[in-house]
């Protein structure tokens, strides 16, 4: 019934140092199970009330007790309108115990392995999409990770957002991860006192300027972030707005006022981002002086340590010492030191110090918004891949940012333009594409997120289809420094091989802390990859990983239990079935077995 192989330790162990992950260490060898599996199946007990603590299993040779799985819909693909009335409710059978979110579920059980979503979405959160039943949408929408841009909003307004998401996981089963994005002091626009937006025409004269606002702002008049700016403009300086959305010529300045001419008419947004050129080139010098993380960004900062973000996206990175700075900030102050750290690429010196700032951090952001207004626009592209590149050399998550869907804040169809763009970005295997206005003020956001899931599903396929993996392509190199570490890395790389000649149905990885999951992730294998995680947050967290279908389980370090377990759960879910081929890692007892389910 069911063939097993199981590379492990059996007559000679090699003894080598504990690992940071506290594993036991092994040698290899080859063992072939008989065909008759040793694996055996008890019955789930239902418990009424499920675990709260993420605890292993104390019994872990006990496949009978009370056991919990808590899955996502992240990485599931689309979902039909008549599937939401039973999304993510709890499932009260007798094996209640195990909380799913019926979305994969659902998925699971009709179309199989091969239909779950790989890349992973992102949705920034405004005043279009804070509401619950709108998260709610977007959940069952397939958003993995939620963005909250600090420039905008209030702590308050925030604070409701990460409570509603938070809400929304506890009650429905998701594992919704949440991003803070810092403000950052780049010099930007005033948020034009209340106004959604203001038309600037050819040939009129504004008034840029530092002075604050008591009432409601004069006509033509915009304010500026930056107390030093109005000395550091020159006449004949070029303003862009948004990275030449809106351009301007400086002609006069007069004490903190800057007077500039409309020389290309466009729509001003609240807080648009401010840049000036001269002679052709971006004036830097400026930006310089100022600190990558504001003083109100270390405010924002605590307030997230203290809300429990997931993950903290730095703007305008400019070296690794300001996230190395930050990681041990965070790790003094939140305990274990559990928010991951974004660099956003988005200036000239971050794309400088790229491999440096990406090997400081846990993930990067292609912010390709600012990164446009600080490079000509013809180089985003390339700047584009040989990030996402980095980043997967290196083993953190990547993600590809800006105007993704841009016409759709407006229109309910994208343009074939962004439908390549979005194409190209899947292509590139990125981790995980973000929207911006799209889902924060846009008229469409479940719909521009339906388009990022249906675009990603169809490129991932043809992709497989075209069979344009890893052997074309030079091998992923070398990252592990310890020998432990290394060894993690060839058990990953060699199960993702094996996973795409074998054509298995789904690789599992056993992982507390994640790294193993991610190490797979990077392998990029045909198949899904379904994360057994202990904790909560280490779960929401493999939520931006590509390929990555994160459950919450309590596991043991005995391999053979826990598989038992999970078949018995996944089975009596209907998420797996009898003569499914699975590849099973862990970061426990380092080794490659492959299975049919029994
Ligand atoms: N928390 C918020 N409150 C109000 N509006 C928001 C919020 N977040 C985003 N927005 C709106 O969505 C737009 C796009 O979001 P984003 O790309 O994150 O910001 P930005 O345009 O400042 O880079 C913003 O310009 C703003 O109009
Ligand atoms: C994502 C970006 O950053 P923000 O929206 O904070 O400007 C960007 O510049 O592309
Ligand atoms: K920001
Ligand atoms: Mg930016």
């Amino acid at each position: 019934m069911s063939q097993s192989i199981q590379f492990s330790t059996p007559s000679h162990t090699l003894h080598l140092p504990q690992s940071r992950f506290h594993r036991p260490l092994t040698s290899f060898s080859f063992r072939q199970f008989p065909l008759t599996s040793t694996i055996k199946y008890t019955s789930i007990r239902a418990s009424s009330s499920p675990s709260p603590s993420p605890d292993l299993d104390s019994s872990s040779s006990s496949s009978s007790s009370a056991s919990q799985v808590l899955l996502s819909l992240n990485g599931s693909g689309a979902v039909k309108s008549e599937e939401r009335s039973v999304v993510a409710t709890a499932v009260s059978t007798d094996t209640a115990a195990i909380e799913v979110d019926t979305v994969t579920e659902a998925e699971l059980k009709e179309n199989g392995f091969r239909s779950t979503r790989r890349t992973k979405l992102i949705c920034t959160i405004g005043p279009a999409t804070c509401g619950f039943e709108q998260l709610e949408a977007l959940a069952v929408g397939g958003m993995n990770v939620a963005r909250l841009n600090m420039c905008h909003g209030t702590r308050d307004w925030h604070r409701s957002v990460i409570r509603s998401v938070r809400r929304l996981n506890e009650e429905k089963g998701f594992a919704v991860a949440i991003m803070m994005d810092t403000e950052g002091s780049e010099i930007h626009m005033g948020d034009l006192g209340g106004e959604a937006s203001a038309k600037s025409e050819d040939g009129e004269i504004w008034t840029f300027t530092v002075r604050a606002f008591d009432s409601s702002r004069p006509e033509r008049t915009i304010s500026v972030s930056y107390d030093g700016f109005a000395e550091d403009v020159r006449v004949g300086d070029e303003l862009l707005v948004d990275g030449g959305m809106v351009r301007f010529e400086v002609i006069e300045k007069i004490g903190p006022d800057v007077k500039c001419l409309c020389t290309d008419p466009g729509l001003l947004l609240p807080r648009a981002n401010l840049t000036f050129w001269r002679d052709g080139s971006l004036v830097r010098e400026r930006n310089a002086m100022l600190p990558t993380i504001s003083s109100k960004d270390w405010l924002d900062i605590d307030f997230g340590i203290a809300e429990g973000v997931d993950f903290i996206a730095v703007s305008f990175v400019k070296s690794a010492e300001v996230i190395n700075h930050l990681k041990s900030y965070l790790a003094a102050r939140s305990r274990g030191g559990d928010i991951g750290v974004i660099a956003k690429i988005e200036s000239i010196d971050s794309l400088t110090n790229l491999e440096e700032i990406i090997l400081a951090s846990d993930g990067a952001m292609v912010a390709r918004g600012d990164l446009g207004a600080q490079i000509p626009l013809e180089q985003v592209p390339a700047a584009q891949q040989r990030i996402v590149q980095v980043c997967r050399a290196l083993n953190k998550p990547v993600i590809v940012a800006s105007q993704l869907l841009e016409s759709m804040i407006e229109y309910p169809t994208p343009t074939r333009a962004e439908v390549a763009d979005v194409s190209e970005a899947v292509r590139q295997r990125s981790d995980a594409l973000m929207l911006s206005g799209e889902s924060a003020m846009g008229q469409f956001p479940d719909k521009a997120l339906a388009v990022l899931r249906s675009v990603s599903l169809r490129i991932e396929r043809w992709w497989r289809e075209e069979k344009r993996y890893e052997a074309t392509r030079t091998p992923l190199q070398a990252i592990g420094s310890t020998f432990s570490d290394k060894i993690s890395e060839e058990i990953c790389n060699s199960a993702a091989k094996m996973a795409n000649n074998l054509g298995v149905d789904a690789v599992f990885v056993y992982t507390k802390d994640g790294h193993m999951a991610s190490l797979v992730s990077r392998c990029r294998p045909d198949c899904p990859i379904f994360a057994f995680t202990t904790t909560t947050s280490v779960r929401r967290r493999l939520n931006l990983q590509w390929g990555l279908i994160p459950f919450r389980l309590s596991f043991s370090e005995d391999m053979e239990s826990n598989l038992n377990k999970t078949f018995s759960l996944l089975k009596s879910r209907g998420m797996i079935k009898s003569g499914d081929l699975v590849i099973a890692v862990s970061d426990m007892l380092q080794s490659i077995q492959v299975m049919n389910v029994p």
